[in-house]
């Protein structure tokens, strides 16, 4: 509970600190809003008091205050919603934004391989609607406590006896909780063939199946099987809606009694001359919004629920994501590398695993050479790519680049002088200048160093063939948008590594492989001779991962990883003179390609 008040206090928080004015007006509008019914309750009943008294004077007054309460119930809540959808959406972007950070807080990607950390981040990314619909609450309950205070303080002055509405009122949204329940069972017995019915439906109406549905003329079938399904589930749906329905009619009929006894007692006061005929509308008017006013309430205080299990969970991710004070280092790396970087008996462990994914690497990468890291798939080259680029840190022995340990250097400004191109490359859809130009920030806009870069990468072509150049628009979820082919997208992405010119590690791992062989080669000539070039001027190390040996070759040390250990390492007339893994991986490659 303490959680729960904690959790709508930082919430209300939140929203005054977006913006204090909006959320003022929003207030004080819904609470003008929330007092007019009752109001016009008892303009009503003095309107018709009047009249019956025949007093012109009063029931004139009364008139005027009748249109007035109309217009507000009318028109402030509608008046209302605008500041306060507006103060919800602000303060549901400022948290986007949280989340945002929160997803890139720390410096490592060890919460990604958290799953408590990334179930928590998905439930918190698929939520944010909750949240706005807490922030709606929140400002509703404003305008409902209003309401049903005033309303409350009317019926007791006609009867205290009128107070028992509101318990009754609570009967209808008990029922309705109940058909509730038994609509979400029969959903839940439902469940598996509802997914997979949706499932078909997602295959047949999308772009990616459509050939093969097409070449195996499966249209039929999947259309087939989801009717089938649906008409499983829909005898069991049915049922539970007739049962819910009579559950829902009964709680209804339980207030529609109580609400005819209120009405009943009223007029008894009336006729035995303790009320007026004002008081017989006033309860009409008033006892059928206590209903309304309950039902709200019930179900804002789930949505603000729902808020607070997700400002709790939100807690939890800031939690996760804090470093200690004093955690993360602070060393800026060293402007040039003169002797280059040394993994010491390096092993590592995925957070959260206990499998050992590299065990006792050492090995001595030069200053200003190119390493080519070549291995079976899963032997751990990207595993080493990863720490080298400081994503992990190491588990065992460590990492020394010029003498000073890398877990010591500040992983920001380590990273500010690493290139690299991953195999799992990111499909920017933003204009081909920023899908270049975003691999050195500052520099996004600077048309000549994004054409340096892509004469690097060798994909001048790729921008040259789109209709705008490098305004072109990419990506398909745009309408103007241009498609690229994987090795086009491929290529833009390491037009993008090639944006910083000043790196003491270049990396590329395997982010050719859309590329067919020969491109390949010719891009890491490209890409061997800009490495020998910023070699020269910072020392650079250049890695690279790649399995096609036409490539790999062209590296001055080739380090050959097995499951984890290095098993070899040197230039490759000497690994194919020893004989060993490599020159045997080596002669596989040859024997398949002759
Ligand atoms: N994020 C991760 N969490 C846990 N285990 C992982 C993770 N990434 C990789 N692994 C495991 O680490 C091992 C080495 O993977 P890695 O990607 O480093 O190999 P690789 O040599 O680059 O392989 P490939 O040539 O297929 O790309 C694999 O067994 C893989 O299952």
């Amino acid at each position: 509970m303490t959680s729960a008040v904690r959790s709508v206090l930082e919430m209300l928080a939140l929203v005054v600190r977006t913006d204090r004015r909006k959320m003022l007006v929003a207030v004080s509008l819904m609470v003008a809003g929330g007092a007019t019914w009752p109001a016009l309750a008892l303009a009503l009943r003095a309107g018709i008091d009047a009249a019956a008294a025949h007093d012109a004077a009063r029931a004139t007054q009364a008139g005027v205050l009748i249109a007035l309460c109309t217009i507000g119930v009318m028109m402030l809540q509608h008046f209302a919603y605008i500041p306060y959808a507006e103060s919800a959406e602000l303060a549901t972007i400022t948290l986007e934004s949280e989340l945002i950070d929160l997803a890139n807080a720390s410096t490592s990607l060890r919460h990604h391989e958290d799953h408590e950390f990334t179930e928590r981040m998905t439930v918190m990314q698929k939520g944010v609607g909750e949240f706005h619909d807490g922030i709606l609450g929140l400002m509703s309950l404003v305008a409902l406590a209003t309401s049903a205070l005033l309303t409350g303080v009317v019926l007791l002055f006609v009867s205290p006896w009128l107070l028992l509405l509101p318990v009754a009122a609570v009967l209808p949204v008990v029922a309705g909780q109940r058909a509730q329940v038994i609509l979400n069972r029969a959903k839940e017995r439902g469940a598996a063939q509802t997914r997979a019915a949706s499932e078909l439906f997602e295959l047949a109406t999308t772009a990616a199946p459509a050939k093969e549905l097409r070449l195996c003329r499966l249209q039929g079938e999947v259309r087939r099987r989801h009717a089938d399904l649906w008409d499983a589930i829909g005898t069991t749906l049915w049922t539970a809606e007739r049962r819910a329905a009579a559950i829902t009619a009964l709680g209804q009929l339980a207030f529609g009694a109580a609400y005819v006894g209120g009405v009943l007692l009223v007029l008894r006061q009336t006729i035995s001359g303790r009320g007026t005929v004002g008081d017989v509308v006033l309860v009409i008017v008033l006892a059928a919004q206590v209903s309304q006013q309950v039902n709200s309430a019930l179900d804002l205080f789930r949505r603000l629920q729902r808020m607070a299990q997700g400002m709790t969970r939100l807690r939890w991710l800031r939690e996760a994501v804090a470093e200690p004070p004093g955690a993360v280092a602070t060393t800026p790396p060293p402007p040039a590398l003169r002797h280059g970087i040394d993994l010491e008996h390096v092993s590592f462990a995925y957070p959260g695993t206990a499998r050992e994914i590299l065990s006792d690497v050492t090995v001595h990468l030069p200053a200003g050479s190119t390493v080519a890291l070549v291995g079976e798939n899963g032997a751990g080259k990207s595993t080493l790519v990863n720490l080298l680029c400081r994503f992990y840190e190491t588990t065992g022995g460590r990492i020394v680049v010029d003498g000073v340990d890398l877990a010591q250097v500040s992983p920001q400004e380590w990273r500010a002088r690493v290139a690299a191109g991953f195999q799992d490359f990111v499909r920017f859809e933003v204009l081909a200048r920023h899908c270049v130009g975003l691999g050195d920030l500052a520099r996004t806009d600077d048309d000549a160093a994004v054409a340096d870069a892509l004469d690097r990468a060798r994909a001048e072509q790729v921008v040259d063939g789109l209709a705008d150049g490098l305004d072109t628009q990419l990506g398909r979820t745009w309408t103007d948008g241009s498609e690229l082919s994987g090795g086009q997208w491929q290529k833009l992405a390491i037009s993008r590594a090639m944006m910083r010119t000043s790196p003491l590690l270049l990396v590329l791992d395997e982010p050719a492989s859309a590329l067919d062989a020969e491109a390949e080669h010719d891009l890491f000539d490209r890409y061997a001779q800009n490495a020998v070039r910023v070699g020269r001027e910072t020392g650079a190390v250049t890695v690279l991962v790649s399995h096609r040996f036409s490539t790999v070759q062209m590296a001055d040390t080739i380090v050959v990883l097995s499951q984890g250990r290095v098993v070899d390492h040197g230039d490759h007339a000497s690994l194919l003179q020893r004989g060993g893994l490599y020159a045997e991986l080596y002669g596989l490659q040859a024997a398949a390609y002759s």
